[in-house]
């Protein structure tokens, strides 16, 4: 049952209603605490201030109250008393002091005694100078003025306290206000500052799920593209969404394509040793290497001895699997760094590195032997031999198709010679060991 998974556009409209979420959430917060702040404001101005400017008018008016009392309590033009005397009462009796009925009862009082002094101040002053009793009178007049101006000290000290009190009071309220708006900035400010974290915070998560959904194995599958190009392994991690699963699938099916391809094109489908052309290829490369390395390389052709008898007496397929099992035991006598090529027919290539001239000769002679006694021990084929050319590197000038055609040389004296010989190229043969 084929796994289910998601598509990337569910992925996508998931990020993308978790941005929109968050950013709607952000605004809202903003947008309420930008109205709360305004109502604050608008209260402020409604509010606040007219009460502010109502305490600061009374302490005005009580400072007003007081300079008008003086005049009355320590004046001496009658007038000017009787001015200030009403002006005293229409301050006391207007609505300024009404926020706080105990300012408006020392209001009130202080009016009275105002009222008291004039009156007193008055009789005092315009006492006739005929009257009986003047000097008693006078000296009765000024008592009771006296007992009145001691009353006003005390009264005005009264409301030096309140108008103090009202400007404490007026200013609690102004630092008031003050305060609430800065802690309704604050609250702006600090909400605005977690939205953009938030909202980062929700970026780099959106980022991070993109990078790691498919930023990431977008990346897996090019690098495993450019891998099975070059012909070299990759791994591709489990695909979480459908699309990228399909690319994976793709990729996994080019590799297995590319694999089969490269195998068709570089093996012998029967035996599977190299092919002809591949073979070259690969002696190139290592012939180069060896030059520039002065590293030793050796070329062996080999040939099955009368193999045109085996297919004429026990048939094509019996000479078939000769052939397969042939190179099975020469690949089992190979060591590392040794390559076998099928270069057609019944006739073998073999390469060889890091062999000095010696070894090469020991590790022919081996397969010689090996194959003629392991075929002898083979039932389901008859016995062979094989005959064995040898030709190593000398020169800068040696070519893979010299030194072919040099073992090839070889080959054609051992075979000559009465077959199943390991036979020595020319240029070596008299030191031999080769090379
Ligand atoms: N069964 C089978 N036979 C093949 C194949 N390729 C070539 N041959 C046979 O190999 C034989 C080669 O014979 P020859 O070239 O005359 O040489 P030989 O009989 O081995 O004799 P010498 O090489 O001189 O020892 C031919 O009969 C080819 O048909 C193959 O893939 N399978």
């Amino acid at each position: 049952m084929p796994e289910r998974r998601l598509k990337i556009k569910h992925l996508l409209n998931r990020l993308s209603l978790l941005v929109v979420a968050v950013t709607g959430l952000i605004v809202a917060a903003i947008l309420l605490l930008s109205n709360y702040s305004a109502q604050l404001a608008q209260k402020s101005e409604q509010e606040l201030l007219p009460s502010i400017h109502e305490h600061q008018r009374a302490a005005l008016n009580l400072e007003r109250l007081e300079r008008m009392g003086d005049l009355v309590a320590y004046g001496a033009d009658l007038a000017l008393m009787r001015r200030n005397a009403l002006a005293a009462q229409v301050l006391a009796y207007q609505p300024s002091f009404n926020f706080d009925p105990k300012i408006q009862k020392a209001v009130r009082d202080a009016y009275e005694l105002i009222k008291a002094l004039r009156i007193a101040r008055q009789q005092y002053l315009k006492l006739p100078a005929d009257h009986s009793d003047r000097d008693q009178q006078l000296k009765l007049l000024q008592q009771k003025e006296q007992v009145l101006q001691t009353q006003w000290g005390e009264h005005k000290q009264v409301l030096f306290e309140l108008q103090n009190r009202i400007i404490t009071d007026a200013t609690a309220l102004q630092s008031q206000t003050l305060q609430k708006i800065t802690q309704t900035s604050s609250r702006i400010l600090i909400v605005g500052m977690i939205g953009v974290t938030l909202f980062v915070f929700v970026l780099i998560v959106a980022a991070t799920l993109l990078r790691r959904h498919l930023v990431t194995p977008v990346t897996d599958a090019s690098r495993a593209l450019l891998a099975i190009e070059s012909g070299k392994k990759y791994q591709l991690r489990a695909a979480d969404y459908d699309e990228i699963a399909t690319i994976n699938h793709a990729v996994d099916r080019l590799s297995s394509t590319m694999k089969k391809l490269h195998e068709m094109a570089t093996t012998d489908s029967l035996t599977g040793c190299y092919n002809r052309r591949y073979f070259m290829e690969l002696a190139e490369e290592e012939l180069i290497n060896a030059h520039s390395k002065q590293a030793p390389l050796a070329l062996l052709m080999m040939d099955l001895d009368h193999f045109k008898r085996v297919n004429d007496e026990y048939g094509h397929a019996t000479g078939d699997e000769t052939l397969k099992l042939c190179t099975q035991w020469i690949r089992d006598l190979l060591p590392e760094g040794c390559f076998l090529g099928r270069l057609g027919g019944e006739e073998f290539a073999i390469l060889l590195t890091q062999h000095n001239s010696l070894d090469t000769f020991k590790l022919a002679e081996c397969i010689r032997v090996c194959l003629s006694e392991q075929s002898a021990q083979q039932t389901s084929i008859p016995h062979f031999t094989v005959s064995i050319g040898i030709e190593s590197k000398c020169y800068v000038t040696d070519t893979v198709d010299s030194l072919l055609s040099l073992a090839d040389k070889a080959l054609y004296q051992a075979k000559s010679s009465g077959r199943n010989k390991v036979v020595v190229g020319q240029r070596n043969s008299n030191t031999l060991p080769v090379n």
